[in-house]
């Protein structure tokens, strides 16, 4: 495969995740990917095909009382209509969230998009990158700043519009978005 197909389910209430989704995009581009960018929370039957032709899917949500907003949970739950028939059975997905605190319990964000990425038979693929911002010469504008593994976390603070997205952050899921294109590339099966 030289092109894979890979689709951003997201929702943003204020346009901050909004901001990752579109680095997720940008960075899978890059990498030579086919990139549907796709908001949750008014998506439409032809999305939903998008979502069953693409070889990866990448969630992405703000962090909205300790876990994925509402609107996402709603995408998720109505996602069972795939899981019936094992529709997304070895498909690649990744994550991405944003919240108001530096922690703000994204963790637990981005452990629920694993759970719905295993109950679908996805197969994860983590950040690939080692902590950034943790020791005496690091900095804020390191790559993984805030130093998860599972996916693409980013902080915003809550007085702030969408153009305060700290550029680590944006850069890290720019980061997200490539290792996506590179590992569909990888599990291709031989031509
Ligand atoms: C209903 C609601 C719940 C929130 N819960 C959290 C939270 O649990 N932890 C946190 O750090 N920030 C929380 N925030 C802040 C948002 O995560 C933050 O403002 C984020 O940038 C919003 O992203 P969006 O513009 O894509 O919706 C919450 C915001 C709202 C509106």
């Amino acid at each position: 495969m030289t092109n894979p197909v890979i689709s951003i389910a997201f929702h943003s209430g204020y346009g901050h995740t909004a901001v990752l989704a579109e680095a997720v995009r940008t960075g899978a581009a890059e990498a030579g990917a086919t990139v549907h960018l796709i908001p949750v929370d008014t998506i439409t039957d032809e999305q939903w095909a998008l979502l069953d032709a693409s070889d990866a899917i990448v969630f992405g949500s703000p962090t909205y009382m300790g876990t994925a907003s509402a609107a996402f949970h709603a995408f998720a739950e109505a996602s069972s209509k795939r899981w019936f028939g094992s529709e997304w059975k070895d498909k690649l997905a990744a994550g991405f969230t944003n919240s108001g605190s530096k922690s703000g319990d994204k963790l637990n964000t981005l452990q629920f998009f694993t759970v719905l990425a295993a109950q679908h038979g996805m197969h994860w693929v983590n950040l690939g990158l080692l902590p950034g911002w943790n020791s005496s010469e690091a900095s804020e504008h390191d790559l993984n700043r805030l130093g998860f593994f599972l996916g693409a976390a980013a902080q915003t603070n809550v007085d702030e519009g969408p153009d305060a997205v700290h550029k680590a952050d944006v850069a890290t899921a720019e980061h997200l978005g490539r290792r996506v294109a590179e590992t569909a590339k990888r599990f291709a099966p031989a031509a």
